[in-house]
């Protein structure tokens, strides 16, 4: 099967985005674990399918698979990497869309340049929604690993997220505590883990090991949950700049049952086909 592909980035978290309107793609967590390869295939954190939406409500529908074949309910930066897709590729003239994705229902707003502004919907902060082992939600909860006690936000935009306070970003563990917090057993459906400096009530910088890939250069959903677990603890506004490793997100959240809006670039790379 030969199918195209764009590659695109969302401040460095990549992907490969494929159209699943105009072509048929079938795909397998084993040809998707190939795609992602950055040896053996395209290389990308994340496989993105765009396809024909299943409700009336929603422009399309897309669907997110880690590089370790795993589909999973929402991608922040993919969310934009989308919207500007869908454009590039004439898939719609809109630049006010609605989309479908296993998390629920995005909406985005195509802005100046290549920004995109995202509705990523109400955070879910009860424990059973995230899905995470409690009696009862708390805006921070301990977690022990490796007999260290850590104090952890839950929180889900979609999808799972633990987020650590720290003091210095650069030093923080993420590559050695990030795996044991994704894999700890609190999380029955493993977690994204976020680290988080808080320089000021409007400042922050994060680092996240992702579920199913690794640390990435930027999470969006991670920003989102980040900036949810600060100000669920008093330490930031309402708007916030998040500053990762691949460059700045803007989030904002005005308190519970109020939506998250993240803005940030798209960036399309390279079109090309690939022989799956
Ligand atoms: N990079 C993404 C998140 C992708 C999914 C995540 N790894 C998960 O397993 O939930 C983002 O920008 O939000």
């Amino acid at each position: 099967m030969r199918v195209k592909f764009t590659k695109m980035h969302g401040l460095g978290n990549d992907f490969v985005m494929l159209d699943g309107i105009s072509q048929r793609i079938k795909l397998s967590p084993e040809k998707i674990r190939r795609l992602a390869d950055r040896h053996f295939g395209v290389g990308c954190d994340q496989v993105l399918v765009v396809e024909p939406p299943r409700t009336p409500d929603a422009d399309f529908r897309y669907r997110i698979y880690n590089a370790d074949g795993g589909e999973v309910e929402n991608c922040g930066n993919g969310a934009r990497c989308f919207a500007r897709f869908v454009r590039e590729r004439r898939l719609t003239g809109k630049r006010q869309l609605v989309v479908e994705t296993a998390g629920g229902i995005l909406q985005l707003n195509l802005l100046e340049g290549d920004q995109v502004s995202v509705d990523m919907g109400v955070p879910a902060l009860e424990p059973e929604q995230i899905p995470f082992i409690a009696d009862r939600y708390a805006d921070t909860y301990p977690l022990e690993v490796d007999g260290e006690v850590y104090t952890i936000g839950a929180v889900s935009m979609g999808n799972p997220h633990a987020v650590l306070l720290v003091e210095d970003v650069e030093q923080a563990p993420v590559n050695t505590l990030g795996p044991k917090i994704e894999n700890h057993d609190r999380f029955p459906q493993r977690v994204n883990a976020g680290f988080l400096q808080v320089d000021s009530r409007t400042e922050t910088r994060l680092r996240v090991f992702e579920r199913g890939v690794g640390e990435t250069r930027a999470c969006g959903t991670g920003a989102c949950a980040a900036v949810v677990s600060a100000h669920q603890r008093g330490l930031v506004d309402d708007t916030v700049r998040v500053r990762l490793p691949g460059g700045t997100l803007t989030i904002h959240w005005s308190g519970p049952e109020q939506p998250v809006t993240m803005t940030g670039p798209a960036t399309t790379v390279y079109y090309g086909q690939i022989i799956l």
